[in-house]
């Protein structure tokens, strides 16, 4: 179709040759692959991509376009999406955008007839891998490291209610360090009243609204970087019950004394087999992170490991011994499935003692 070529350089010195899709937008990230067959609208707005360039490792993207209920976040933070075969004409009856059209109107650098295959293995291979976008063939990557500061760029600005019940139902606060909306979504759909707060509320200002549970969200970035949220994240998880999803679940893990340790090469996809060590039963989950808590930290004398990853035996879930508190690793809200694990939020919502109907002692 005439499309000018494009280049995706590697940190690892190699050069892989593609054809820009939609407008022209030079990008540098690190470089993820992500192996679930459908979801790509909901990959390209989960704010836990921010500052990474995407590899689908689908071969066809696009093809059911683009619906306006599926969107994660409405500012897409990908810097780039690397894939083999775009399709031009989606067919789907929610659809309104093509995947070209979703590529421009977010200007979303993005890369097609790229060889996703090799990109993947090198991915594999080398682990930590950074990469530049561009039109010139000698233009490396500068930017070689996580940007320590990628949550601030994606947090909310300011406190939010998303939803307003009666005061019988629960008051969920969700700390917002990328959250995807389907977390939103989905509390409001069991009844919660949902405030989502910026990612440095202090506790005093989180306590003021008066919550019955607390949220801590998916995001992008090393959870080492957070550190400094981490009395916060204490103080507050010590008083209310609390779930901390991917991020939150890490930052918990950090908060309580635990390390986080960097993947060889991330799960992103949405077939990850998890087994919850309590009932022996194994379920599929939709996993999006690079790091993991290490199994050998001192959190173990206030946690156990609630689930377990069946390919490599990380860490996919705490919970306390006797608080409150549970987190996972993988997405229970899932978007775009698979659904096994839903039944976390109901389970969490369900025993949130509401402000006049239970105590929470
Ligand atoms: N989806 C997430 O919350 C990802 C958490 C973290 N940024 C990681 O990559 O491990």
């Amino acid at each position: 179709m005439g499309e000018k070529t494009g280049y995706l350089v590697l940190s690892t010195g190699d050069i892989l040759e593609g054809k820009w899709l939609g407008k022209i937008h030079a990008s540098e990230g690190e470089l993820v692959f992500n192996t679930s067959m459908t979801g790509y609208q909901e990959v390209m707005t989960d704010p836990s991509y921010a500052g990474q360039i995407v590899g689908m490792t689908y071969p066809l993207i696009g093809n059911y376009g683009f619906s306006e209920i599926d969107y994660e976040s409405l500012n897409p933070a990908l810097a780039g999406l690397i894939i083999s075969h775009p399709c031009r004409t989606p067919e789907h009856y929610q659809s309104t955008l093509s995947l070209e059209d979703m590529i421009n109107k977010y200007e979303i650098p993005c890369l097609f007839e790229i060889d996703t295959r090799k990109l993947t293995r090198i991915i594999r291979d080398h682990g930590e891998v950074y990469g530049r976008i561009t039109s010139v063939m000698q233009d490396a990557p500068q930017q070689l490291k996580v940007d320590s500061e990628i949550v601030k760029r994606v947090s909310i600005q300011t406190t939010t209610q998303y939803k307003i019940n009666s005061e019988t139902h629960p008051h969920v606060v969700i700390y917002d360090f990328g959250c995807k909306h389907s977390i939103v979504r989905t509390l409001a759909e069991l009844d919660c009243n949902v405030t989502v707060v910026p990612f440095d509320a202090n506790p005093e200002a989180v306590k003021a609204l008066h919550p019955d549970a607390i949220v801590l969200s998916n995001g992008p970035g090393d959870p080492e970087d957070l550190r400094y949220m981490t009395s916060n994240i204490r103080e507050i998880s010590e008083s209310y019950p609390t779930l901390g999803i991917c991020l939150g679940h890490q930052l918990v893990a950090l908060a309580y004394g635990g390390k986080t340790k960097r993947l060889p090469y991330g799960h992103r996809g949405s077939n990850h087999p998890v087994k919850d060590l309590r009932t022996g039963k194994v379920v599929i989950t939709s996993q999006n992170h690079g790091y993991a808590v290490d199994l050998d930290s001192n959190i173990m004398d206030d946690f156990q490991v609630s689930y377990m990853n069946v390919n490599d035996q990380t860490v996919e879930g705490l919970v306390h011994s006797h608080k409150p508190i549970m987190t996972v690793q993988f997405h229970p809200e899932a978007h775009p499935g698979p659904s096994d694990t839903q039944s976390i939020f109901q389970d969490f919502v369900s025993q949130i003692p509401v402000k006049g109907v239970k105590q929470y002692a």
